[in-house]
């Protein structure tokens, strides 16, 4: 169920300030609008203060003010701060119900794929919930350790060009990956979902983000440890299980990046309307000593032991089931396979 938030108020002409609790009711007509609110945009902007080790909610105490000057009396900037995980979905959904022209993610991946993920509530888009028809656009500005989603577009950890996106306000749509696990929950992801051993090393990685990027190579380090390559079988768009052998890691992207720059999917592309499966088969751990430059420059598709195509829809379970073969999505631990993996072309607007 999803929680309602408390809006402690500082309102301005035209910007607003909300530090967002859980638990109560926030209503954007009367938090963020002013007198001629009708005419203005919201603009909700979802912090998590925690982001890149703390830098995030420090970038962004230094970058509100310049944002409100920028952007003027047209737009009602909402600042909700996140007070720990999953709190940026629930912001997010609420902010769609309360008519929000934007929610805009300040973080980094995980964050966005919150932000993401509330744009969605029981397998429906909350934009038309009750019968309505609303319309929220999602924008970002990338400042996390990895910011991988950002990287398909060129972008850098650079909040004013990301400022400057959405003062241009040019939008366009963009897929949404849908992942459903065993109990038939749906969840949602916009990067790259992946199984076996990167999804391992991301579980891990995600303990050691105090040492930065290099949080990346420690959780692969770790995710070696006892790991051994697993025979998975597999079904595309509906079709015949065929039985892949040896898989070390099967990664679906909706964009190109993953674990801090690795161009994993490179063919991949957010308005592509298909996700692209690469499968790594046969690693062994000097493989990544000497094809890890391929990896991260995305030139790893013609080595024998990679398979890749596009796919609107694909089935993963394990030959024998042991229930530990990890799957993460956009770097976020999921679960456990058998898992499935569908497109939602078009599915949200974008600020790019
Ligand atoms: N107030 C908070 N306190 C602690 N954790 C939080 C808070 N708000 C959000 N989080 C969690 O922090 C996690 C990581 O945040 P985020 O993705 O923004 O930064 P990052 O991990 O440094 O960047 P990246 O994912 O790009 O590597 C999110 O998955 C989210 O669940």
């Amino acid at each position: 169920m999803a929680y309602r938030m408390a809006a402690v108020a500082m309102a301005t002409p035209s910007s607003f300030s909300i530090r967002a609790e859980r638990s109560s009711a926030l209503d954007l007509s009367s938090n963020c609008a002013t007198s001629n609110a009708r005419s203005m945009r919201n603009l909700v902007f979802v912090v998590n203060p925690r982001g890149a080790n703390g830098r995030t909610g420090k970038e962004w105490k230094k970058l509100l003010p310049y944002l409100r000057t920028r952007l003027g009396d047209q737009y009602n900037v909402c600042e909700y701060i996140t007070s720990g995980p999953s709190h940026a979905e629930d912001l997010t959904r609420e902010a769609i119900r309360d008519g929000a022209d934007a929610v805009i993610s300040v973080g980094g991946d995980g964050t966005l794929h919150e932000v993401v993920n509330g744009f969605f509530w029981e397998g429906h888009s909350v934009g038309l919930d009750f019968g309505r028809r609303l319309s929220t656009a999602l924008g970002l500005i990338p400042l996390g350790t990895g910011s991988d989603f950002a990287r398909t577009f060129g972008w850098k950890n650079d909040p004013y060009e990301a400022i400057e996106r959405i003062v241009r306000g040019f939008k366009s749509r963009i897929d949404v990956g849908v992942i459903t696990g065993e109990n038939g929950n749906q969840h949602y992801f916009i990067n790259v979902a992946d199984i076996h051993l990167s999804a391992k090393a991301g579980y891990f990685a995600s303990k050691y983000k105090r040492f930065g990027n290099l949080c990346y190579v420690l959780g692969a380090l770790r995710a070696f440890i006892g790991h051994n390559n697993q025979d998975l079988k597999i079904k595309f768009n509906g079709g015949e299980w065929e039985v892949f052998q040896k898989v070390t890691a099967l990664c679906i992207g909706n964009a190109k990046f993953f674990g801090g720059g690795m161009k994993i999917t490179p063919t991949a592309h957010p308005s592509s309307g298909e996700l692209e499966v690469v499968i790594l088969q046969d690693f062994k751990w000097y493989d990544f000593v000497f094809k890890l430059h391929k990896l991260y420059k995305g030139s790893h598709l013609s080595e024998k032991t990679v398979y890749s195509r596009s796919v609107k829809s694909i089935e993963v379970m394990e030959v024998t089931p042991t229930g530990e073969t990890y799957v993460q999505s956009d770097g976020e631990h999921f679960g456990f396979l058998p898992t499935s993996f569908s497109i939602l072309p078009g599915a949200i607007e974008f600020f790019c």
